[in-house]
């Protein structure tokens, strides 16, 4: 069977709902949901050399890690699924990232959240983690069953730096600059899709019909 593999991305500013969004979309259309932020932080567990720890100083800091680091993490991730779907969450966040996905594999299908950013704000400041899994809860949204424990381990929940209000406004201009040029490529190409809204449960049904339009789905519509 030949069906086209989709191969999709979504962006969007931090805070705005990717890793939730993405998280369905995998569950629901079965695509391998490959979370960028979620490749650094392994790939700074696994090393300790200089670069891991320059690295981790963007990333406590809520800065983008050079293009140039961030590209060969995550295409050494893409060239292990050359043949495989897939659903990128975090990347490319800059138009030198957007030319280098395109020398590997122009994306069929792009997704872009727009939050306001008050609702931003709000939500990195009630956003917890759990490291090792990269699972992400929220005091109102999602909240863990127990306070300040993970669902599936019992390991402790951390907040991670660059949510702390502090860091929070930086990251999301600094976003936004980068950013721009890459949805202008991508809507120069009739491949972009915005949705707009405050809340993930309402933009989700919208973005379920676009998918459900280029692929079927493995679980039908779920309530969430
Ligand atoms: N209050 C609220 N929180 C949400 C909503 N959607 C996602 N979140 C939470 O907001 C935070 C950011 O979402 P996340 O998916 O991590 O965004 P990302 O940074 O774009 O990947 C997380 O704590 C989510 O659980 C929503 O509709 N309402
Ligand atoms: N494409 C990218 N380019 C540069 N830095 C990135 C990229 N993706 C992730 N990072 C780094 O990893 C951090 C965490 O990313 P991520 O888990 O996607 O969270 P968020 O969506 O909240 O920014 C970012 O703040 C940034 O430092």
């Amino acid at each position: 069977m030949a069906s086209k593999l989709l191969r999709a991305v979504v962006l969007g500013p931090p805070g705005s709902g990717k890793g939730t969004v993405c998280e369905r979309i995998s569950r629901s259309f079965g695509l391998q949901h490959l979370s960028s932020g979620q490749f650094l932080r392994e790939s700074l567990g696994g090393g300790g050399a200089e670069a891991g720890a320059l690295a981790q100083q963007y990333l406590e800091r809520g800065l983008l890690v050079p293009d140039h680091v961030i590209t060969r993490v995550m295409m050494t991730e893409l060239e292990k699924r050359r043949e495989q779907p897939w659903l990128l969450d975090g990347f490319p966040r800059t138009l030198r990232q957007a030319k280098a996905l395109d020398g590997i594999c122009e994306p069929d299908l792009v997704i872009s959240l727009n939050i306001p950013f008050e609702t931003l704000k709000d939500r990195l400041s009630a956003r917890w983690v759990h490291p090792a899994s990269g699972r992400v809860y929220n005091m109102d949204f999602n909240p863990p069953q127990v306070q300040g424990v993970d669902d599936l381990t019992g390991e402790p929940l951390v907040q991670r730096e660059e949510d702390r209000p502090e860091a929070v406004a930086a990251r999301l201009r600094t976003y936004k600059d980068a950013a721009k040029p890459v949805m202008e490529l991508y809507r120069s190409r009739g491949i972009l899709h915005s949705f707009s809204g405050t809340e993930t449960n309402k933009i989700w049904p919208y973005v379920y019909t676009l998918l459900s339009s280029r692929i079927p789905p493995v679980l039908p519509d779920e309530e969430h």
